[in-house]
């Protein structure tokens, strides 16, 4: 069974953070690790707090994964500070982790911010370079590129900009463009850029979808798929995910893990 760890923030409400990510990769049939970077108190309302682990012990973590089992592909999504990032980007490159899928996780559907401002230069400093693909929503490659992004052009020139930084493939997400009929993710690869698309689900039942993506292609790397691969299957994921509704909760509730799993069934 191929495996995959997930470097993130603990979701009390289990639509976020790890909880989303470990049943992703048991939904799509690849062994789930975690190193746990910060515990929120959290639920569909908010993130009542934040209580973040210290460097070492996010170190710690992965090293006891590092020094054992290995892992196929790694995905980094909650960071909280600068002080984490340059720990996990040490122990990324000290295992010559190549599958590395980072989220750049900023700020919570609430407002609440889980990564410092001050951090960001970490992230763009220590964690980028190492990354196989990175899969910002639109307000995150705005602050990582200072640029608005308002028209494809922008987008595409975001993508490029972030290229730079050294990442070798970008998707930018479309759950928060104006478009009311479709979700379209732009993926650049370098080289060529591919736009996927899907109907819009009108719903407030969106926390965690980009946790949920980002960890699906992380698992379809592990695998073995390429990254065009990967994420078409990611997306595939989330959308089947957001439609087959839960109700859960009195405000942004999670999206259903288990429905790719049931609609492939179906299919075959
Ligand atoms: N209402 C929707 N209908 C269909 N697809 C959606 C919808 N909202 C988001 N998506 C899809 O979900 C994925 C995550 O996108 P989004 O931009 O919401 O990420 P995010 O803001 O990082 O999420 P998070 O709430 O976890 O921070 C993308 O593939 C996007 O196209
Ligand atoms: C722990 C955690 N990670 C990521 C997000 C972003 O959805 C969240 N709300 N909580």
């Amino acid at each position: 069974m191929k495996k995959a760890l997930t470097i993130a923030g603990s979701d009390s409400g289990g639509g976020a953070g790890i909880q989303a990510d470990i049943k992703t990769f048991q939904e799509l049939e690849v062994f789930g690790m975690s190193a746990i970077t910060a515990v929120t108190a959290q639920n569909t309302l908010g993130v009542q707090a934040v209580y973040p682990m210290t460097a070492e012990a996010v170190a710690n973590q992965i090293e006891s994964i590092g020094e054992d089992m290995g892992t196929d592909a790694v995905k980094t999504g909650m960071l909280f500070n600068a002080e984490i990032i340059e720990a996990v980007s040490g122990k990324i490159k000290q295992y010559q982790w190549g599958n590395v899928v980072v989220d750049p996780v900023m700020i919570a559907k609430g407002g609440a911010s889980l990564l410092q401002n001050e951090a960001v230069y970490a992230l763009k400093k220590y964690l980028l370079p190492l990354a196989m693909i990175i899969t910002p929503n639109i307000p995150e490659a705005e602050v990582l590129t200072e640029m608005r992004i308002q028209t494809d052009e922008d987008k595409k020139e975001a993508a490029k900009k972030l290229l730079e930084l050294g990442v070798k493939n970008v998707v930018i997400k479309g759950g928060h463009d104006e478009d009311p009929s479709e979700s379209i993710d732009l993926l650049y690869t370098g080289t060529d850029f591919f736009t996927f698309r899907s109907r819009r689900i009108n719903t407030k039942n969106t926390h965690g979808t980009g946790c949920t993506f980002s960890a699906a292609v992380a698992a379809e790397l592990a695998k073995g798929s390429n990254i065009h691969e990967a994420v078409s299957k990611g997306k595939d994921f989330i959308q089947a995910a957001i439609e087959d509704q839960l109700s859960i909760g009195r405000g942004h509730g999670p999206t259903n893990h288990g429905a790719y799993r049931r609609l492939s069934a179906l299919k075959e």
